[in-house]
Order: C-alpha cells, then sequence, then structure tokens
C-alpha cells in the first residue's frame, strides 16, 4: 500500500508538487495522469525516493520513506521497483546482467541471483533471450527486462514512468498484460505515470488526475467513467458531440459491467422510443463501461427519466452543453 499525504516538492519559489494526497491500496494498479508539466515525473521521483520531497510523508508498507535516511533509506528503497520509459538498460550488460544488477549492488548471494534471474525472466517471458543484449531486443523485449529489472529486488510497489511510451500496440498491450499479471499473480501494488488515456483504461483500478502539481480528480476508474460532466471521465471516454433528432432530447447515459443486455428495450417500454445516436464501450480492466447519447421524447419527466433508467443500472444526465441546446431548439 502507497499512502502519500500532503506531499510537496518545490524548486526555490517554484511549487511543482503541492499537497499531493494520494492512497493505492495493496494489489492495485493506480494511474496518475496530466499535461505535459504537471509534475508526474517529480512525483514519480519523489515516490522512489531519487528526489527529497519539501514536506509530506510517502508511506509504503507502513514505513514513511521521506523521513528516512542513510542505511535505512537505502533498505526501504528496495521496497520500490521503478520501471522507465525506454527501460534504460546498460547497454554493455546482457538482459540476465542487467536483472542481476540491483541485486549485486545489494551484496544478494551470487547462487540466489542466478537462481532470482531465470525466475525473472521466465515471468516476463525473456528466458530465451537472457543473453542477449539491449541493442538486440525490440522495445517491448528492453521493456519486459526493464520490469524483470525493476522486480529484482522483490519490492512491494512497482512504479512505472512512462512505461508504454514510444512502444507500439501489440508491444503496448503485451507490457500491460505483464503489469496486470503481476498485480494478480504477486499482489505487487502498482503506480503507473502515463499520458495514455488507454493505458488507464485497460489496466487501472484507480485514476488521478494532477495539473499544475495538483490532483484535481481521482478516484476508482469504474466510478469516474460513469461521472457527468467531469473533464477526467470525458477524457477516458470520449464521446461525439451529436445533434438531437427529431426534436428529441439529449441525455447521456452511463453504465459498469452488469447492465441488463436488453435494458433498451426495457427502458423503452417505460420511455417510449430511445433513438441511440452515439455509443462508446469499453473494457475497462475485467468489466465494460459505457457511455451513450440517446434522444428521449422531451416531454418526459426528468425524475422520471433518471429512475427508471437506474433502476437498469445506468446512470443518465440530460445534456445541456450550449451546442445541443441549439441543436435541440433548431429541431
Ligand atoms: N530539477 C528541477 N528544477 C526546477 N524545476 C523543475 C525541475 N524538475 C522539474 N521542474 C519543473 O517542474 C514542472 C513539472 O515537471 P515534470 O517533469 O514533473 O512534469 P511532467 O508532468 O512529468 O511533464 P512531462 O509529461 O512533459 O514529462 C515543470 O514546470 C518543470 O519545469
Amino acid at each position: 500500500m502507497i499512502e502519500i499525504s500532503g506531499l510537496t516538492k518545490a524548486y526555490g519559489d517554484t511549487r511543482v508538487l503541492d499537497g499531493i494526497d494520494l492512497t493505492v491500496a495493496d494489489g492495485q494498479i493506480a494511474a496518475v495522469v496530466g499535461p505535459s508539466g504537471a509534475g508526474k515525473s517529480t512525483l514519480a521521483r519523489c515516490i522512489n525516493l531519487l528526489e527529497r520531497p519539501t514536506s509530506g510523508s510517502i508511506t509504503v508498507s507502513g514505513q514513511d520513506l521521506a523521513a528516512l535516511s542513510g542505511k535505512q533509506l537505502r533498505l526501504a528503497r528496495r521496497e520500490i521497483g521503478t520501471v522507465f520509459q525506454s527501460a534504460n538498460l546498460l547497454r554493455r550488460l546482457t538482459a540476465a546482467q542487467n536483472i542481476a544488477l540491483p541485486m549485486r549492488h545489494q551484496g544478494v548471494p551470487e547462487a540466489e541471483i542466478r537462481r532470482r534471474v531465470g525466475d525473472l525472466l521466465e515471468r516476463v517471458g525473456m528466458l530465451q533471450r537472457a543473453n542477449h543484449y539491449p541493442s538486440q531486443l525490440s522495445g517491448g523485449q528492453r521493456q519486459r527486462v526493464g520490469i524483470a529489472r525493476g522486480l529484482a529486488l522483490q519490492p512491494s510497489v512497482l512504479l512505472s514512468d512512462e512505461a508504454t511510451s514510444g512502444l507500439d500496440p501489440d508491444a503496448t498491450r503485451a507490457i500491460l498484460d505483464l503489469l496486470t499479471e503481476l498485480r494478480d499473480d504477486l499482489g505487487v501494488t502498482i503506480l503507473v505515470i502515463t499520458h495514455e488515456m488507454d493505458v488507464v483504461r485497460s489496466i487501472a483500478d484507480h485514476v488521478a488526475q494532477l495539473d499544475h502539481g495538483r490532483i484535481v480528480e481521482q478516484g476508482a476508474v469504474a466510478d469516474v467513467v460513469r461521472r457527468s460532466d467531469s473533464p477526467l471521465s470525458r477524457a477516458l471516454l470520449p464521446m461525439p458531440t451529436v445533434p438531437a433528432a427529431d426534436g428529441r432530447r439529449l441525455w447521456t447515459l452511463r453504465y459498469r459491467g452488469a447492465v441488463s443486455p436488453v435494458w433498451l428495450s426495457h427502458a423503452g417500454r417505460d420511455l417510449g422510443d430511445i433513438a441511440v445516436l452515439a455509443a462508446l464501450v469499453e473494457e475497462s480492466g475485467d468489466t465494460s463501461v459505457g457511455r451513450l447519447t440517446v434522444g428521449l421524447d422531451p416531454r418526459l419527466d426528468e425524475r422520471r427519466v433518471v429512475d427508471v433508467l437506474a433502476d437498469l443500472g445506468l446512470a443518465a444526465e440530460p445534456v445541456t452543453s450550449l451546442r445541443a441546446v441549439r441543436a435541440e431548439s433548431a429541431a
């Protein structure tokens, strides 16, 4: 479990992180997203102790890392494995030697290193390439070795800093599957720093949006995608703007997981004809999330629409954007 509380980082007079509160439960994957310059990398460097926070605490498995120094700090570093963008492997070392490196630095006995390197190579599907140098590996393969190296000291937390950026879709998918396996099989808590919303949708349990050094929105991904009119929700499941058809009133519907496959006909019994104008269904973790724009009879009572759809597991919200209102009144 990672608990970040009141984390602030300043360079001179400039506060790059400003009162970050973020908790990632054991065995969960959390994603931190945000625009360039928001402070994502600085947050990552504070968490893996490459930078000292100016104030606040970072507690991993009950230990406040920000309060440690010297030997304690070196020991605490083992708790957090990091995977960097483009893996950062040492060119002159083979895959196996790169993975062994953190263990050598910590004085792990050679026999134990050999055993663990073998296990790790197998876990990340790279056993056949143990003796390849980074230049002989693809970007996705290098990243697998990077992940194995990040796990070498058996950390409870894995920090992934833009680990999939620059990879093609297949390699990205394979790395995301691997991270999910690590969470599920080893119970590793994973914090993913990314600018890719696909990554969040695919693997994250929790998402936090960083902007100008502050977390401006966060929550369980399954809840965030159902939020109405939230910037993070729109970024996660963007919908095209559609004009209302035939004088209907536009509504946005959201659902997650267990919605009846025949909800539309059920809802139609109470609400009359439902025009589906746009729909987006995504797999998020092991559940599906959906967002639709529908057109309904404008004479329907708002409360009734919300209640009927809520009974069917859908969150409904009338669309009130200027464009939609214009489209409605023009129809
Ligand atoms: N060592 C430093 N000294 C002074 N300012 C810094 C330092 N490191 C980062 N900053 C500033 O902190 C802000 C956040 O930078 P950071 O690299 O954490 O953002 P980011 O969200 O990771 O951006 P990107 O997605 O572009 O990598 C930027 O305005 C940057 O200029």
